[in-house]
Formats: C-alpha cells, structure tokens, sequence
C-alpha cells in the first residue's frame, strides 16, 4: 500500500501572473490565500493556507507536484524507497520546508523530470474559506485533485510511480493511432478515481502539466465558472461532458503557459475494496469536444 495520501499542492511559475489570476481568482472562483513571496500568488480552496501557488518569472513551467503522506515516519520512507531506486533525494531544511507551509518536504525529480516534493503536516489556515463566487471545492481525503503529466519515458514513469511510490493503478485509455498501442494510465491512492495520470508525450527541456482538475460540489458550480471563463476569453479546450472512468461532469481551459485547468463535479468515488483497473474505450459518455483544441505546449515545444 502506498504511503502517498493524496494530492498536496501544485505550484507552477509563469511569465503572465496577472492572467492566471483573472482564470483562477475572476474565472474559477478560488479564494486569494497568502504566502512568503510577495509577488507569489497563492489560492485557497480550503483549510490548507494554499493548494495552488503562481509565481512570476521568465518561462511558463511547472515548478514543484507535492504528494502528502501521513507523518514524518511515512516521509522516512518515501525517502528510501526513491532512494533504493537509485533517484537522489533532497532533504529540505525547516526553512525551506516553512516556505512550502510544510513541516518536513523531500524532493526528487520523476523518470521525465518532473519535480516532485512529498511532504507532511501542511499548515492550516482556519480562516473561513472565502471564495468570490461562492465555490466550494471538494478535497479532504480525496486531496486536491488530479494533475496529468506528460512523459517521454513512458514505461520508465509508470514504473516508478507504481511500483516505487506504490500509487495503484485505476485503468486507462488507448490513444489513437499507429503503431504500437500507447495508453494514457490513470493512478489513484484515496477514494478518488485518479490522483494521477501519465500521458505519452515527445520529450522537452523543461517538464511540462497536460492538467490539473479541481473538483467542485455542484454542478452550477461548474456551469457558471465556464460563463465566467468564456466571458473573460479564455479559450475552452473541452467543452463540458461525463467523463467514462470518474463520472466526473467536467470542462478544460487554456491557461497562460499552455495546458488545461480541468474543472469538473460529480467525481464518482473509488471502493478500493472492489475496485478492478479497467481499460476505457471512450474518454466520455457524451460532451468533451476537442476539436477547438489549442496544442499542448507539452506536445508542441
Ligand atoms: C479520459 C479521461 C478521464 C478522466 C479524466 O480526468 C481525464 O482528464 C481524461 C482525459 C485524459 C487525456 C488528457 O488529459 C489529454 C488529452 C487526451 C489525451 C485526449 O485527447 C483524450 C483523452 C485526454
Ligand atoms: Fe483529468
């Protein structure tokens, strides 16, 4: 069984922070939290003092996916596994793990060189949640969400994060085209059906996010944050559909940097104790279009 509990926080660095604010804040409805960098910004959608971080700089990439585990003995052992599997491991001092509102963070970079920080004991923030449009998010024991991220090394990622951080599979998909079959796979550690997905991709300088999804309580929700999206001009990657594997009524739209913000309710939760991985033929049961579809930066650079 995997130590990992769920998805902690994403934080991503980006030449455009005033857009990203009008798509998470004006758009999404995620509540402005705080943090240690003075130009950082930083979204509340719960107790967490933030779950997402933005942060200005020169290129648009995806700085740091945080898994949490349950205590400083599961991060112990986190820590040997990555290391027995030949992956580096850094410590973080108290200092930089107080920048990541964390107790104790280590950091390691995936087979695709996406960088990874598992931590524990996230600082609260117990100040009422106050979102603009009244939004509330589910997250709990399900964490944060899910974050799809492209690999070059396919096998190689998906090894390791089965295999070495123990996260289960939950299924997949087969992807178009010839050759031998390539499949998206979906990978969960608590009731929601995918915490993770890998997705084929071609390789890049620097690591590249497919998406991340934030899951809301209803579905008006959902349909008045994709009003507000379209109204500010954001371009809706996929429009609304039900998605096959997570029951999840969901849209996508581009952010500043080239990858999606899935936002989507009515996740369907995982019984682990009868759940068997299934292959998927259709990536919904109606909706989805992605024919007006901006290409990935991760597909593209
Ligand atoms: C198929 C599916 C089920 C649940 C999800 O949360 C979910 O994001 C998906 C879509 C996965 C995948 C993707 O994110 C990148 C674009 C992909 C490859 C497609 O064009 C179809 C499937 C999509
Ligand atoms: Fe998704």
């Amino acid at each position: 069984m995997t130590e990992i509990r769920g998805l902690g926080y994403l934080r991503i660095q980006t030449q455009d922070l005033a857009r990203w604010r009008e798509l998470v804040v004006d758009g999404l409805g995620m509540a402005v939290g705080s943090g240690p960098e003075p130009d950082g910004l930083y979204l509340r959608v719960d107790e967490r003092r933030a779950r997402l971080i933005v942060l200005p700089g020169e290129s648009d990439k995806a700085l740091a996916v945080g898994w949490e585990v349950r205590d400083q003995f599961a991060v112990q052992r986190v820590r040997e596994a990555v290391e027995k599997a030949g992956i580096a491991v850094e410590v973080l001092s108290d200092e930089e793990s107080s920048y990541r509102d964390a107790e104790q963070v280590i950091a390691f970079d995936d087979p695709a060189g996406t960088h990874v920080e598992v931590f524990f004991g996230p600082v609260l923030d117990h100040s009422p949640v106050v979102t603009p449009h009244g939004g509330h998010w589910v997250t709990g024991d399900q964490g944060l969400g899910h974050v799809v991220l492209p690999t070059a090394t396919f096998d190689e990622s998906y090894a390791f994060y089965t295999e070495v951080l123990g996260f289960l599979p939950r299924g997949a998909i087969r992807l178009e085209g010839p050759g031998p079959a390539r499949r998206v796979r979906f990978m969960g550690v608590n009731r929601r059906h995918h915490s993770l997905a890998l997705c084929p991709a071609p390789p890049t300088d620097e690591p590249g996010m497919v998406h991340l999804m934030t899951e809301v309580d209803t579905l008006d929700s959902v349909g008045q944050a994709l009003d507000r999206v379209r109204g500010l001009g954001f371009s809706i990657s996929s429009t609304l559909g039900r998605h096959t594997n997570d029951k999840m009524v969901s849209f996508y739209v581009r952010a500043p940097g080239g990858w999606d913000l899935e936002f989507g309710t009515e996740g369907m939760p995982v019984d682990e104790a009868y759940y068997t991985a299934e292959e998927i033929t259709a990536d919904s049961y109606w909706g989805h279009d992605w024919s007006g579809s901006e290409p990935l930066a991760a597909f593209t650079s």
